[in-house]
């Protein structure tokens, strides 16, 4: 079988030295394993050859925002106009036709890549804000991250009880904020289709906290 070792390149002059350790997840459910730890390991056969260009484009900065985090920054995807839009065509050919009448987008960098896919399919887009700063009423979640605690919230009557809903952030570590994502769309009685995030730090084993409830990711990264 032939694979694809993925050692993407500094983003931009700009970036600092490091030694960047994104990698192009399996698509599709599809995990070839084998690699050496740190190291792309995608079966050619089933592999988009978007997803290299994706996860090349992330940045990855370590130490912030506080000693021991890998941070994995999207907005150097963001300055790639090829890259950018791929991610977003990857999700929207992968939704477009699973009856989504909602995308709910998690602040901060679920707003990013959360209204062009609702655009594009043709559903709402509901804003999962961090607390005190939606108007109208609101229902809240609590959740712990992996460099502290945050609740989010979402307008009540925003989401209705026969919604099919897709809810997008950049990335997944823990699993906490998506847990609560989907937490606040449950209580109002709609279904999550499925998680969609660019990243996923598999180590910290987010999926868990999520029990049965799909998740789709792009590429992984280490923690
Ligand atoms: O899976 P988890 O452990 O919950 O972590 C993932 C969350 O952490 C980041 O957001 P952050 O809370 O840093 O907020 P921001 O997007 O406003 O910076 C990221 O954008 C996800 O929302
Ligand atoms: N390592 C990480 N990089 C970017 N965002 C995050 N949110 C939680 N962990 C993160």
């Amino acid at each position: 079988m032939l694979f694809l070792r993925c050692q993407p390149r500094v983003p931009s002059a700009s970036a600092p030295p490091f030694r960047p350790r994104v990698r192009v997840a399996a698509p599709l459910g599809v995990r070839v394993t084998g690699g050496r730890r740190g190291q792309a390991v995608v079966a050619m056969a089933s592999a988009d050859a978007r997803l290299a260009g994706i996860a090349s484009s992330i940045r990855v900065i370590p130490d912030f925002p506080k000693p021991g985090i890998m941070f994995q920054d999207i907005t150097t995807l963001l300055l790639d106009p090829k890259a950018f839009r791929d991610t977003i065509d990857l999700f929207v050919e992968r939704y477009k036709d699973q009856g989504i009448t909602v995308v709910a987008g998690v602040e901060a960098r679920g707003f990013i890549f959360g209204p062009p896919i609702a655009l594009a399919i043709g559903a709402k887009f509901v804003p999962l804000r961090k607390p005190k700063k939606l108007p109208g009423e609101v229902i809240s979640e609590e959740y712990s991250l992996e460099y502290g605690t945050d609740k989010i919230e979402m307008h009540v009557g925003a989401v209705q009880a026969n919604d099919r809903a897709l809810v997008v952030d950049d990335l997944i570590a823990t699993g906490g904020t998506l847990c609560a994502a989907v937490k606040l769309i449950e209580r109002v009685g709609a279904k999550v289709v499925e998680c969609a995030c660019v990243i996923e730090l598999p180590e910290l084993k987010g999926r868990d906290k999520l029990g049965d409830r799909p998740v789709f990711v792009l590429v992984e990264a280490d923690a």
